[in-house]
């Protein structure tokens, strides 16, 4: 139907009036407040109030005291914590144009050798390239293609569990998800053990795990520091980036160059998300964007997704009747499961839902940087504010998940009106994790095939374990000891027979 004149002034009134909302949403922003939030002292703000040691109770200690949202200023950078969903919601999801940019990680992008990484990329362009490259290869349909990896690798971390009977299964499953992501990101096959790319891909996660920690590196709060010749004393953080960086360009290198010359040397090579991006983007200009996304998958997702069922494991040595249960209900299905099962699985859907939630991986979100001064709830956000969403007080207000907030109950998700789900873990917005749907599906078969195969017992020397979780970047559990025991009747046969097939 074409349109008439009418339909013409309405929607220039309509633009009209938003552009004027927004104008005199700014001019009145620089009359109001800074968000409320601890005393501030004298050119150094509140560096020091920053908490190091379980950080997140210090922030959630602030939400208690002064609300929603909560002012930091640290040296000359704003900071600000948003502690509920529906803050973090309105500034990430609804005014995502404005608030999707990164800081400036000096250590890590011009001397540690991060700079080709899409998660630490300012907004624009480039970015919006690699992420284009990303959604192309982990939407929900497109995951459909790492499913037989996926259960293949969750078969090998089954026998690898039952063959070495160890103290610590986390070994293996951090093995496992290495060698998954690499089969699936570059069609590699890593060795059982001593594997030389684990070896380069780890080595350049841990330089990033110890790179990223907010204050690690002076020249982050001293951006003049950067122009410190090498050689002079108290310059060793020079140095050592500039080993750093070497690494970390052999890991995004090594692994793309071993596909790329496999296919233009007419070499066999397995299909893997790097050959895929390669044949459909075959231009030299789009190579290095996938280099770049094929680095950051091993990057972003073999750390994190070790970290979740890290966590599951823990949750389900503290909590036998909560395993029991899931054991239960996969035990009807009389076989492993697959994804198709889940929708016959409330409880154990239920059930990592609660892992989520009852520890978040990453305590408080990494920043989303604002690009432009705002007004939020009558406060002023100024342009450039460093703002991260508080997953730890989101995930324990008793407002929507009741007064046992503490306490590891799957129940509390299989009510008539559950509460939210705590897949705000993965982040808001335009910046939103984009392997989240990927890291899912691993959890879902890993933590499944477990609880088919083990009953995951205290130690068998009766140390206690305890929750308590590490500090920093990330926090997964501290290391703590477990026995897998295999269990009896067809799910042991049905071990053996995995056992016997590879
Ligand atoms: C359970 C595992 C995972 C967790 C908890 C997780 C969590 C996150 C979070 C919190 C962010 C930042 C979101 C934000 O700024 O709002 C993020 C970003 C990102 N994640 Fe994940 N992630 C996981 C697995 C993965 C996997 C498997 C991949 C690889 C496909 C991946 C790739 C990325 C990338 C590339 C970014 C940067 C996005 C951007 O800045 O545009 N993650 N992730």
């Amino acid at each position: 139907m074409p349109l008439t004149a009418l339909d013409h002034v309405v929607g220039l009134a309509t633009v009209a009036f938003a552009i004027a909302a927004l104008i005199l949403r700014r001019r009145a922003s620089n009359s109001l407040p800074l968000p409320p939030g601890p005393p501030k002292r004298f050119i150094v703000g509140n560096i020091p109030d920053m908490p190091t040691g379980q950080a997140w109770l210090t922030y959630e200690k602030w939400a208690k005291e002064y609300g929603d949202i909560v002012h930091l200023q640290v040296g000359r950078q704003d900071i600000i914590l948003l502690n509920t969903y529906e803050a973090a919601f309105e500034l990430f999801e609804r005014r995502s144009s404005q608030y999707s940019d990164r800081a400036d990680h000096i250590m890590l992008n011009d001397f540690a050798g991060f700079s080709w990484s899409p998660s630490t990329m300012r907004y624009g362009p480039e970015w919006r390239r690699h992420r284009a490259l990303l959604h192309r290869m982990f939407h929900p349909t497109a995951c459909a293609a790492y499913v037989d990896a996926e259960t293949r690798h969750a078969r090998a971390l089954l026998r690898r569990i039952v063959r070495t009977n160890v103290e610590d299964p986390m070994v293996h499953i951090r093995h496992t998800v290495g060698a998954l992501v690499m089969d699936i990101t570059y069609g590699i096959d890593v060795a059982e053990i001593n594997d030389p790319w684990l070896a380069l891909c780890d080595n350049a996660v841990e330089i990033f795990s110890r790179v990223a920690v907010p204050g690690a590196f002076l020249v982050g709060a001293l951006p003049f520091l950067r122009y410190v010749p090498e050689w002079m004393p108290g310059a060793g953080w020079k140095r050592q980036a500039r080993e750093w960086k070497t690494v970390v360009t052999r890991f995004a290198d090594a692994p793309f160059e071993h596909v790329r010359d496999a296919m233009t040397s007419g070499q066999t090579y397995r299909n893997c998300v790097v050959s895929s991006l390669l044949a459909d983007f075959p231009a030299p200009e789009d190579s290095l964007a996938v280099r770049n996304v094929g680095a950051i998958i091993y990057a972003a997702g073999t750390d994190t997704t070790a970290a979740i069922l890290h966590i599951f494991l823990l949750a389900m040595v503290l909590n036998p009747s909560a395993q029991r249960s899931a054991q239960a209900e996969l035990d009807a299905l009389g076989r492993l499961p697959t994804l198709e099962d889940r929708t016959k699985l409330p409880y154990l859907n239920a059930l990592l839902k609660e892992v989520l939630r009852w520890h978040p991986v990453q305590p408080l979100n990494g920043g989303h940087v604002s690009t432009e001064e705002d007004e939020f709830r009558g406060y002023r956000i100024p342009k450039g504010t460093s703002l991260h969403s508080n997953n730890w007080a989101m995930f324990r207000d008793e407002r929507v998940y009741g007064e046992d907030v503490l306490a590891f109950r799957p129940e509390r998700f299989l009510v008539p009106k559950p509460p939210r789900d705590a897949n705000a873990v993965f982040g808001f917005g335009r910046r939103a994790c984009p392997g989240r749907f990927l890291a899912d599906n691993i959890v879902f078969l890993f933590a499944s095939y477990m609880l088919v195969g083990f009953d995951i017992l205290p130690p068998k020397d009766g140390s206690p374990v305890e929750a308590r979780f590490r500090s920093g970047f990330f926090s997964p559990p501290e290391p703590f000891k477990c026995e897998l025991k295999p269990r009896s009747g067809p799910a042991v046969q049905t071990i053996l027979q995995v056992g016997a097939e590879e």
